[in-house]
């Protein structure tokens, strides 16, 4: 695996040798497993065994392994899919081991997972699945294949309504759990999810079905650089439902696009293009020349930023705390006008180049737990604990209390999480506005959002949806300081 597909190690983070063979290379399965249900232990293993991250690792393993074409398409379901999967699997699996999935040695309970994914999720036949597994486990964890066999024949005497039936909490009595089981989520984020829908448990499993869903790849195509019908042709996509300038890719990864190549487009999800552009179409009396975006990396929403402000003779700050980050936002925005500053956003009015008051305009896209974008990160549902949300949520009401100190009089702050976590959302927004010694009026962000579209809710501030707006699922509010 490279370095770079590994998520950093946590202080005090040991990694635990097993799955690991007497040279401490993780452990190979045998040759006789077929190659892309190798790939796929190999996948799951480093993203359970090194915390790496599905999305970067598994296209290493696909080339190391060279696979291509079908067999890849295969590999790449059963990672993604059982990844998704991960607690619903494991709540199986201990019910037909009739033993603690932390009880069962690492290398099998992943071999097991894509096995049982194999029998309840896809059409490969039920013999197939187990003698693969079994084969698989023999390489991995020679000493459990007996015991993996035992295993997947017993899932394999019931389909997945049956087990879900089995081993979930009944709807009627615990429907949260129920819909967590049955839909491959932890409690708590269904939870979080119910609450910021209102509690609507009908749009909730809506939700819930189209996280687990892949979602297509958008194009921004840059302001003043590319148009995106003419781009949507150039690629063989199509124009995006809502953002003028997203395109969907068909397919998945987007490859070696000129467009990409030549900086007239840049992939971002539509809802980033939909809150940044709406910043810029705030209504603004006075000055409009400077605009602050005070968590820029990897420089997405800055670069949108950038393009929309050359036109206007305005420029932008981009504010990157990380320094390889800061470095992506560089050359996110090359030719723009776009000055990048690797430092804390929080310095604002200490710091000579982040002048309290010396803003027109500012984007706040703070860092989050990232629920709402559960789509592209298969194992993120299962990383995420509800521990990460006391440090996250004092970070973001500090940030956007330092972005209030650098807006002036009059001007416009957009608060933007993808997550709808309502503690993330209005919980830190009500809070910091509080706390701003400033004067501090919502703007409805409705109207700054293009005309039609459906599902925004009562205002001011706004949430996109997968399930309704093919979209992350990104939160918007719009501050404006009193004068
Ligand atoms: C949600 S991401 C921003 C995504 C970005 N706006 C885009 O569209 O590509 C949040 C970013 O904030 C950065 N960050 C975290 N703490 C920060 C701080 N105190 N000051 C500035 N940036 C910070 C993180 O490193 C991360 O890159």
């Amino acid at each position: 695996m490279t370095d770079h597909a590994r998520r950093p190690g946590r202080p005090g983070e040991e990694r635990g040798d097993r799955g690991r063979d007497r040279g401490g290379r993780p452990a190979r399965p045998n040759r006789a497993a077929d190659v892309p249900r190798q790939a796929a232990y190999e996948a799951i293993a480093a993203v359970h065994r090194d915390d790496a991250y599905a999305n970067l690792v598994l296209p290493a393993i696909l080339t190391d392994l060279r696979l291509y074409g079908r067999d890849a398409a295969f590999a790449t379901e059963l990672t993604y899919g059982s990844l998704r999967a991960t607690g619903t699997l494991d709540a199986i699996i201990e019910a037909a081991a009739n033993r603690a999935v932390d009880r069962i040695d690492p290398p099998a309970r992943d071999a097991l997972r894509l096995g049982v994914y194999q029998l309840l999720h896809t059409r490969v036949p039920a013999h197939a699945a187990v003698s693969a597994t079994v084969d698989l486990v023999r390489g991995v964890a020679p000493g459990a294949a007996g015991f993996a066999n035992a295993v997947l024949r017993e899932v394999a005497t019931r389909d997945l309504d049956a087990w879900v039936e089995r081993v979930a909490p009944s709807y009627d009595e615990d429907p949260i759990g129920h819909l967590a089981l049955a839909y491959q989520h932890p409690q708590w984020i269904v939870r979080s999810f119910a609450e910021a829908l209102g509690g609507d448990l009908g749009e909730t499993t809506r939700l819930l079905i189209e996280d687990n869903e892949r979602p297509s790849v958008h194009l921004c195509a840059r302001p003043g650089r590319a148009d995106a019908a003419e781009l949507a042709d150039e690629v063989g996509g199509a124009p995006g439902a809502f953002s003028p300038y997203a395109v969907y890719l068909p397919g998945g990864a987007p490859g070696e696009l000129a467009a990409l190549r030549d900086g007239r487009a840049h992939v971002q999800d539509e809802g980033s293009q939909l809150v940044a552009a709406a910043l810029v179409g705030a209504e603004l009396e006075g000055a409009d020349e400077r605009w602050l975006d005070l968590c820029a990396g990897p420089g997405g929403k800055a670069g949108l930023l950038g393009a929309l402000a050359a036109p206007r003779g305005a420029t932008v700050t981009a504010v990157e705390i990380a320094e390889h980050r800061a470095r992506l936002v560089s050359q996110a925005t090359r030719g723009l006008p776009v000055t990048v500053l690797n430092t804390d956003g929080r310095t604002v009015g200490s710091d000579r180049d982040l002048p309290a008051g010396g803003f027109d305009r500012v984007l706040v896209d703070a860092p989050c737990t990232g629920l709402g974008a559960l789509r592209r990160r298969p194992e993120s549902r299962w990383r995420r604990q509800p521990s990460d949300l006391p440090p996250l949520t004092r970070l973001q009401r500090e940030l956007l209390g330092a972005a209030l100190r650098a807006v002036r009089p009059g001007g416009v702050v957009a608060y933007v999480t993808c997550s709808p976590h309502t503690v993330e959302t209005h919980v830190t927004v009500t809070e910091a506005a509080r706390r701003s010694g400033a004067g501090v009026d919502f703007v409805d962000a409705r109207p700054l959002l293009p005309a039609g579209m459906p599902g925004l809710g009562e205002g001011p501030t706004v949430q996109l949806w997968p399930h309704r707006h093919g979209t992350d699922a990104m939160f918007l509010a719009v501050l404006r300081r009193a004068q």
